[in-house]
């Protein structure tokens, strides 16, 4: 197919030579005088700018333009805050905007599911947002209502089991299901002595959250038609689906996708725990999320085998290992320019209380520490590569609604004059 242009040029040209050589200059000159000459070089031109529009369209070397108009649909406990702090940096660098949560709100309404109201200004900003990311259930009918006709869809999947041990930990203290159970393993041997139809609200990340947040019934039957008729909604209303488990595969799949460079998609790991957080879950436990979570579980296998379909229709193995290694190298090259300690470290360990992560239950969420004496450029970009979401989400709505009311989310004092300024130089 790619080589279909390409053949019909050549024979074109072929066959104009040939016409050509067999003209001697006085017939020649006296064809072109003639009006068939004209509409001769007029198709002529025509089958070189056609072809050339086919090889650009199909040839993935030709250089292709940055897409802008970008939706992501911020998942639960799926390395999704990673993804807003890239998407985030991407608004930055190309001055767009972003549909931020309105006045006080640091997610999209979520739990509720979206409506357009949830977005700051929208009423007067209307369909021209560039970037949504912030955590929200979706709602096909009422984010295109934000998002122009032209946006491009994508989302993250985790593998279940990993999800559901990163859920305990750190809703334990929100969800009832899993306040009242003593760790992980012991509410997985019985689910439903834990999770209350009642309390189903408050306990939606205690089975098949990625299911709600894609805006269907996480409670639903386990039902093959009904499985097979979400995952159809779902590859229609989304034009990418990532894996976290292979973070940089995704990242690379992103980027040839979006025609986005290599910088846009780097980043520092956010939002990871520390070791001693995490529970071990037994062999049973791991069953267990299997069949509690079996919606999730089908998701993810359905999505992660269409994920690896694409890439070998993309990109290819070959080329995405490359890719790959290039991303590593460029992120290990980042951690020695900004971090003092090249890792990000525990909750009690961060420096500038201003750059700490949000730590919600049992969790200790890491943050990171910059090296001191960057010069003003470099401190901004590392800043901005280890900001947290809630941190992020709050200095973007400074700057993109001056007038408004800041969001509360009370940091130090430190933060607020951080967020005050365009061009933020806050000490670390
Ligand atoms: N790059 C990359 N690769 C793989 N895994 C990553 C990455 N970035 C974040 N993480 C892990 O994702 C978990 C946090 O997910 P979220 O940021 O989506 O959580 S949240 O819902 O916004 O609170 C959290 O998982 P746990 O550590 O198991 O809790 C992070 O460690």
């Amino acid at each position: 197919m790619v080589s279909t242009p390409k053949l019909n040029q050549q024979y074109w040209v072929a066959r104009i030579q040939e016409a050509l050589s067999q003209q001697n200059p006085l017939n020649l000159s006296f064809l072109c005088r003639h009006t068939k000459c004209l509409i001769f070089s007029l198709c002529l031109g025509l089958i070189f700018l056609i072809s050339k529009v086919h090889e650009e369209l199909l040839n993935p070397f030709m250089p292709c333009r940055a897409k802008t108009n970008v939706m992501f649909l911020k998942t639960h406990k799926t390395a999704s805050s990673t993804i807003l702090n890239i998407m985030f940096r991407f608004t930055e660098r190309y001055n767009l905007t972003v549909a931020l949560p309105a006045d006080q709100l640091v997610h999209l309404g979520y739990p509720s599911t979206f409506l357009a109201h949830f977005v700051e200004e929208f009423q007067t900003i209307g369909q021209n947002y560039n970037i949504m990311c912030n955590h929200l259930r979706f709602n096909p009918s009422e984010v295109q209502k934000v998002m122009a006709a032209n946006t491009f869809y994508f989302s993250i999947l985790r593998n279940p089991i990993p999800l559901l041990e990163s859920s305990y930990i750190y809703y334990k203290d929100i969800v009832p299901a899993f306040r009242i159970s003593k760790d992980v393993n012991e509410y997985l041997a019985s689910p439903t002595k834990y999770y209350h139809p009642a309390d189903y609200k408050q306990n939606i990340y205690a089975r098949n959250i990625m299911w709600f947040d894609f805006g269907y019934d996480n409670n639903a039957e386990d039902n093959k038609k009904y499985i097979q008729a979400v995952l159809k909604e779902i590859e229609q209303n989304f034009h990418l689906i990532l894996i976290a488990e292979y973070f940089d595969e995704s990242m690379i799949l992103l980027k040839h996708t979006l025609c986005w460079d290599l910088d846009d998609v780097v980043y520092f790991k956010l939002n990871s725990r520390s070791q001693d957080t995490v529970q071990t879950l037994t062999p049973e436990s791991e069953e267990q999320i299997k069949a509690w979570c079996s919606l999730d579980w089908k998701l993810y296998l359905h999505f992660n085998q269409s994920f690896w379909r694409r890439i070998e229709e993309t990109i290819g193995l070959e080329e995405l290992e490359k890719e790959v290694s290039r991303l590593r190298m460029r992120q290990k090259e980042l951690m020695e320019t900004c971090l003092l300690d090249q890792e990000a470290v525990g909750k009690d360990h961060v420096k500038n209380k201003a750059l700490l992560p949000f730590q919600p239950g049992d969790a200790n969420i890491l943050g990171y520490n910059l090296k001191q004496d960057l010069d003003n450029r470099t401190l901004r970009t590392c800043q901005k590569m280890v900001m947290p979401e809630l941190q992020y989400t709050s200095y973007l709505y400074a700057v993109q609604h001056p007038h408004k009311k800041r969001k509360q989310l009370g940091l130090p004092l430190l933060w607020t004059t951080f967020q005050g300024k365009k061009q933020p130089t806050a000490p670390n």
